[in-house]
């Protein structure tokens, strides 16, 4: 059977109550009292429609660290989280930073087939920050990578990310850069405040971020290419990217006077949140447990406000989950030794419910839009974060507005169990997700 009818709902939350019939993978009618003898019917009465989800940044850990994650565990997790593509970063065992590995993720994302798997080229040789990767190689893979980053570590050389930029203009790709500069963090264990005096913890300041924000995005302004800023996290932060928006906007008619032609088609400069960043704070340090410990680090609750209200005004573009397993022993022990990350993609939805759409910050358009349409576009996928519309791929989400769940690390998807909601009662659930007309999770379970 390829035709399923979905029942009842609501698209972007709009309106009246709809059917929606797939068939071949695409979106065939929407209508109501729709029927087809051979579809299969999903009552999703009151359920909320949106195009399926875009994860810029995931951490799928395979090849090198199947005891915390591998491409089938994270996909699943994808799937029960309302993601129909996530982009997996480079810092697996071996680097990313060659075809070959690329190939790897993208074939076995698509033997796995829950989600579309991009996998991101590393910037640099071995993540090592000195000797440019084979960006073009890379590019013309099986897997036509259009994102590079080095992401748990900052492409800190201005020079080298300079050259970055020049290169992934030319191969119409993005660099995703893990702003932290890292002259200013060493040994940093916590947001460089009162918390961490008071906790003992040695600080990660601001700007350790900021700084390499301002200088990438006067890098990319200046060669006219397009830069990703991952997990920001500072009110500061998001002054300078307003900034730097502002006169990205301003200046592009004067670049291409000067003969340098901006990057066509998709954002100059664009900048992701997570879910983490949006909710919790350093806080939360004062137990010392280190399921706590992320990089960037968990922030103050000024910053945090800053950055819901960046998410609603389009200032950060898109939600990005950081997906990070880890073992149970690079997390069960102390603070200066446990490894930094979170598990995100199965909670990501419902925090975002949380921060965002409950107090009125976004609306399910909004939500469409920073956890779709956005990452869809910055990456340059074409057939994700389409509308919902006749025609239209059939890749989406249904989600329970009204419910709630309780979250269990034990119970998730993923191989690791690191998450920092344990325990938490959140919003809204994840019902139905559709990729090209085939359901890949629905009511909590995988279909295989
Ligand atoms: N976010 C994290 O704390 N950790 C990430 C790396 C990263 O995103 O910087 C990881 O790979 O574990
Ligand atoms: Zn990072
Ligand atoms: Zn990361």
């Amino acid at each position: 059977m390829n035709k399923t009818l979905l029942r009842g709902v609501r698209l972007y939350g709009e309106g009246d109550p709809v059917d929606l019939l797939i068939s071949d993978g695409v979106i065939a009618e929407i209508g109501t009292d729709l029927a087809d003898a051979d579809a299969e019917v999903v009552d999703a009465a009151g359920q909320v429609a949106l195009p399926g989800f875009v994860d810029l940044h995931t951490h799928l850990r395979e090849p090198g660290r199947e005891d915390t994650e591998t491409i089938a565990t994270g996909s699943a997790a994808a799937a029960l989280g309302g993601y129909t593509a996530v982009f997996a970063m480079a810092n697996t065992d071996p680097v990313a930073d060659n075809a070959v590995v690329i190939e790897h993720v993208w074939r076995r994302g698509r033997e796995v087939g829950l989600v579309d798997v991009h996998p991101i080229g590393a910037v640099t040789v071995g993540l090592g920050g000195e000797k440019l990767a084979e960006l073009g190689t890379m590019a013309r893979s099986a897997a036509g990578v259009r994102v590079f980053s080095d992401d748990g570590h900052c492409v800190a050389d201005p020079l080298i990310m300079r050259r970055a930029l020049e290169y992934s203009k030319a191969l119409d790709a993005v660099i995703a850069q893990h702003a932290e500069e890292p002259r200013l963090t060493v040994g940093a264990q916590a947001h460089e405040g009162e918390q961490a005096s008071r906790l003992g913890l040695a600080g990660w300041p601001a700007a350790a971020e900021e700084s390499i924000v301002a200088r990438d995005c006067l890098l990319a302004l200046h060669v006219g290419a397009r830069l990703h800023v991952c997990h920001v996290s500072t009110a500061g932060t998001v002054e300078v990217l307003r900034w730097a928006k502002t006169r990205g906007d301003a200046i592009a008619p004067q670049a291409t006077r000067a003969g340098i032609v901006p990057q066509a088609g998709r954002p100059g400069i664009s900048a992701e949140v997570t879910p983490h960043h949006l909710l919790l704070t350093d806080e939360r340090l004062a137990s010392y447990d280190p399921v706590n410990k992320v990089n960037p680090p968990l922030r103050t609750e000024a910053d945090a406000k800053a950055l819901r209200e960046a998410l609603a005004e389009g200032v950060i573009d898109c939600v990005a989950t950081d997906h990070a397993p880890h073992a149970v022993q690079d997390k069960d022990c102390e603070w200066a030794a446990a490894r930094p990350g979170m598990l995100g993609l199965q909670t990501a939805l419902s925090v975002v419910i949380e921060t965002m759409v409950r107090p009125g910050l976004l609306d399910w358009r909004g939500v469409a839009r920073v956890m779709s349409e956005r990452p869809a576009e910055i990456a340059g996928l074409s057939d994700h974060g389409r509308p919902l519309e006749v025609g239209e791929p059939a890749t989406l989400v249904l989600i329970d507005p009204d419910a709630s769940w309780t979250v269990r690390g034990a119970a998730l998807a993923s191989v690791a169990g690191n998450t920092p909601y344990e325990g938490m009662t959140l919003p809204g659930r994840v019902m139905t997700t559709v990729l090209r007309g085939r359901i890949t999770a629905h009511d909590g379970r995988i279909r295989a």
